[in-house]
């Protein structure tokens, strides 16, 4: 036998069968290690963005969320990236002078641009939302509600994103668009711990959504939504004119009435406002808007003199006045003539709920009596030692905090029939996980077909378990060769003496 022969026999690498299985292992392992390489994608995320610009009645903010590209229907993946409030005040405070309500987004826009990455521009969608400031002036104002939306539109299309459109959302969308806002951020649509109701308080209205899971008896407060797999029915309803801007409007003007036609030198005596707060204020910034139906075109021009008096009990019993429960066609309502079920199960409440309470210090931590208690000694406190301790506070935010807490109270408790057992089932919220809750997400998640009817399907592993499978079949794998290899190699001096 020459050399060579010799040394086939000796190897047992030479065996063709060893071979391809040392081959095939070999393949094997190589094929798993790319796919957990380009399963390990986290480390080079692609990232998509949507911009909603909220018009709102007091104020527009534009919102900036992203999400990473691959995760688009997997609920909580879409997060807020950025906010940015709009100088000066809502669009609808431009109906005289339209252009300018274009002008007015630059800022932010030009903030947008700068925030999201250059190459992501063009695929990333714009919708302008206006709420009920806009629809207030469409009321009394269609043409100049046209030329607003016509100014936006304009403005928004200069810049460089996909621009999906600017319209008036209606309050049935904006109530339900937030209850998806705030059950999304909190995972509730994939964990079984039921839905929140959400609160959302505005300047002009407010809205009120929740699952009741009794019949909706009229169909204008009636949503139904497929989300994950589960069917959802909604009662959700908006109130025109019950942002807290507007009530206190409304509120100023009940007090007035009685007086307008008994002196000339109006001193309205407001329980809502503290002891020492006195001010000017014209008749037209009462009666200018569509929710105040009185018209005194004699009183244009003139003013009246705005005194609190700061009386809590009072000031609760002036706002009742604002609710109309004289009337209702169906089994139970809320206020002027609107169905609603009883409230259940938790809330979420945020916008203006949240900037009152959280001003105030009073929280559902307290019980309603004791909020109560609270308001009322907030409410008693001069004007002068209220300036005194909170002298970085806007005035008008200020002076308006004992009405609006008065507002939000009333308003739960004899608008939407709260028990103080509701009371303590709802949280004032600002943001979830860094997300400010608002319609804002919800509708951009709608839009974008984000949130699937049916619940995605989900990977067999998770990719931590993904990764520790590949390891301990590599490892198998490896422990197979070293015993295959020790196995089949015959020892050299034996093997050798055999074959001769
Ligand atoms: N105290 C306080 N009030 C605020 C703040 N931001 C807004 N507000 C007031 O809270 C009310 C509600 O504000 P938003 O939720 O922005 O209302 P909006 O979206 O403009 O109005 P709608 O179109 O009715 O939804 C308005 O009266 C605002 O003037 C804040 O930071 N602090
Ligand atoms: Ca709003």
């Amino acid at each position: 036998m020459d050399e060579q022969q010799e040394m086939k026999v000796k190897n047992p690498w030479h065996r063709p069968h060893i071979f391809l299985v040392a081959f095939g292992i070999s393949v094997g392992i190589i094929i798993m290690v790319a796919i957990a390489v380009v399963q390990n994608k986290p480390l080079h995320q692609k990232y998509k963005y949507g911009i909603v610009l909220d018009a709102g009645s007091s104020h527009t903010s534009v919102y900036i969320y992203e999400w990473p590209a691959e995760k688009e229907n997997n609920t909580g993946m879409v997060r807020q990236k950025h906010a940015c409030s709009v100088k000066g005040k809502g669009i609808s405070s431009y109906s005289g002078t339209p252009e300018k309500a274009g002008e007015s987004l630059k800022e932010c826009m030009d903030e947008a641009k700068k925030t999201i990455p250059k190459q992501r521009h063009q695929e990333t969608p714009v919708y302008l939302g206006a709420t009920a400031g806009m629809r207030l002036l469409k009321m009394d104002n269609d043409i100049a509600s046209e030329k607003v939306l016509a100014s936006v539109e304009t403005s928004l299309q200069t810049y460089p994103f996909s621009y999906q459109g600017a319209r008036i959302i209606t309050g049935q969308e904006e109530g339900a668009f937030g209850w998806i806002t705030v059950n999304y951020l909190s995972e509730n649509f994939i964990t079984a711990s039921g839905t929140v109701g959400a609160l959302d308080l505005g300047g002009a209205s407010t809205q009120i959504t929740f699952v009741s899971g009794q019949e909706v008896e009229s169909l204008d407060n009636s949503i139904d939504f497929r989300l994950y797999g589960n069917d959802y029915r909604l009662y959700t309803h908006s109130f025109l004119c019950y942002g807290k801007d507007q009530v206190l409007k409304l509120s100023l003007e009940q007090q007035i009435k009685p007086k307008l036609d008994v002196t000339d030198n109006i001193i309205l005596e407001d329980p809502c406002f503290h002891p020492g707060y006195e001010m000017n204020k014209s008749f037209q910034s009462v009666f200018d808007s569509p929710c105040v139906k009185m018209v005194t075109h004699s009183k244009t021009g003139q003013t009246f003199k705005h005194k609190g008096i700061g009386d809590w009990k009072k000031c609760q019993e002036a706002i009742t006045k604002v609710f109309n429960t004289s009337y209702c066609r169906y089994s139970r309502c809320s206020f002027n003539d609107v169905f609603q079920p009883p409230v259940k199960g938790r809330f979420g409440a945020f916008s203006a709920y949240y900037f009152v309470m959280n001003f105030l210090n009073v929280t559902t931590d307290n019980s309603l009596d004791d909020a109560k208690k609270k308001l009322g000694s907030y409410c008693t406190t001069h004007w002068n030692t209220l300036k005194q301790k909170h002298p970085g506070v806007k005035e008008k935010y200020l002076s308006e905090y004992c009405f609006s807490g008065t507002y939000i109270i009333t308003l739960l408790e004899d608008g939407y029939k709260f028990t103080p057992e509701d009371w303590k089932n709802t949280n004032f919220i600002r943001t979830i996980k860094d997300s400010e809750a608002g319609w804002t997400l919800g509708y951009m998640l709608n839009l974008t077909n984000m949130i699937p009817a049916e619940a995605p399907d989900t990977p067999l592993l998770p990719f931590g378990g993904y990764v520790s499978l590949m390891l301990v079949l590599s490892l198998l794998i490896f422990v197979c060769l070293i015993l295959g290899y020790i196995f089949f190699r015959r020892p050299s001096g034996p093997a050798h003496k055999e074959i001769i």
